[in-house]
């Protein structure tokens, strides 16, 4: 794979050595069937009961009727396809405060010194006004499709926040001043010659209240289940809704924040849109008082979320320039 050339470059007939992932990663059961075993809930009817046991017991549920409109959800993907594509981005998008964006190609390393098999743009949404502007320009229509589509992502994060609230008998407004702090993360995963010997995105935990998932008509995500890594399938303008950690930690452990990962395909690419709904940087994540009591006691201890984002570098090596960006931004608002 020639590092320095655009996405086209992913057309290679085998896998280049320094892609090939460590064996302690590495898939195995590729060939076990799609299922489509994580819950599927309809929001129309208000499904408390069936959030929380999903939240429970697999950490991730699909929502259908979830009031984001196709269009919307359409718009985004292609927009996102549009921006992918572009033979030439400014890959140098290292957050400051005047380019919040970061767009990283497979050759970077991730944390554990591997290389994934994905291209991914990300970049802070909160406050959205003073975002906006900081965006990728390129296409001419990124900022303005976005813009709507994040929209509509917080009104469905409130939504699910309400009934959670209701279901763990927290105040109803509980998250609304803590949960505004969106963050955009977009992948393009392309079609893997071998798909046994790489990852398009490593296990691992969301560091959200919850992450909104917009895989469009691809498979790939997986998702750990007693042990074993489950395929969650597609379903038509469904939205896939998984717990992060910090609301499992809010939850007092109640609900799970579960390992899942991205496997690659031969044939296919796959185009994704998470939009991780994160307390904000300041906010002091603990234990919600509501939920602990001398037979439940705080099973966490609390702390301010930046300081959590700076110690498990969340962001990778762009995390202290996030964080210095994020804070900007937000001060300035
Ligand atoms: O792209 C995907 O399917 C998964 C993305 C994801 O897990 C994340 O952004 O945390
Ligand atoms: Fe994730």
């Amino acid at each position: 794979m020639k590092e320095d050339k655009d996405l086209r470059s992913f057309e290679v007939g085998f896998v280049p050595e320094n892609y090939i992932i460590s064996k302690k990663y590495r898939p195995e059961n590729l060939d076990i069937p799609v299922s489509d075993s994580i819950p599927l809930i309809d929001l129309q009817n208000t499904p408390l009961e069936e959030i929380l046991k999903a939240s429970q017991d697999f950490g991730f549920f699909q929502v259908i009727n979830h009031g984001v409109p196709e269009k919307t959800m359409n718009d985004a993907m292609n927009v996102m396809e549009e921006f992918f594509d572009m033979p030439c981005k400014d890959e140098s998008g290292i957050v400051s405060n005047s380019k919040n964006w970061v767009y990283e190609k497979s050759s970077n390393l991730t944390k554990e010194g591997v290389r994934l098999w994905r291209d991914n743009l990300k970049h802070p949404c909160y406050p959205l006004q003073k975002c906006i502007p900081l965006w990728p320009n390129k296409p001419p229509t990124y900022q303005k499709v976005i813009a709507a589509y994040i929209v509509e992502v917080h009104k469905l994060s409130l939504k699910i926040f309400e009934m959670i609230c209701k279901g763990l008998g927290l105040d109803p407004g509980y998250f609304n001043d803590i949960s505004e702090a969106q963050f955009l993360v977009a992948n393009f995963y392309p079609p893997c010659p071998d798909p046994s010997l790489t990852l398009g995105l490593l296990p691992h935990r969301d560091p959200s209240l919850i992450t909104v998932l917009n895989q469009g008509n691809s498979t790939g995500l997986q998702v750990l289940k007693n042990g074993e890594w489950i395929n969650v399938g597609v379903v038509p303008n469904a939205l896939i809704i998984n717990i992060g950690n910090q609301l499992e930690i809010i939850s007092n452990g109640k609900l799970k924040s579960v390992e899942h990962r991205v496997v690659t395909k031969k044939h296919e690419a796959r185009r994704t849109i998470a939009t991780h709904v994160n307390p904000s940087p300041d906010c002091i994540v603990e234990p919600a008082k509501a939920l602990v009591n001398e037979l439940e006691p705080p099973r966490y201890k609390s702390f301010r979320y930046i300081d959590f984002v700076e110690r498990n570098k969340v962001f990778g090596d762009y995390t202290k320039e996030y964080t210095n960006a994020f804070q900007n931004v937000a001060r300035s608002s």
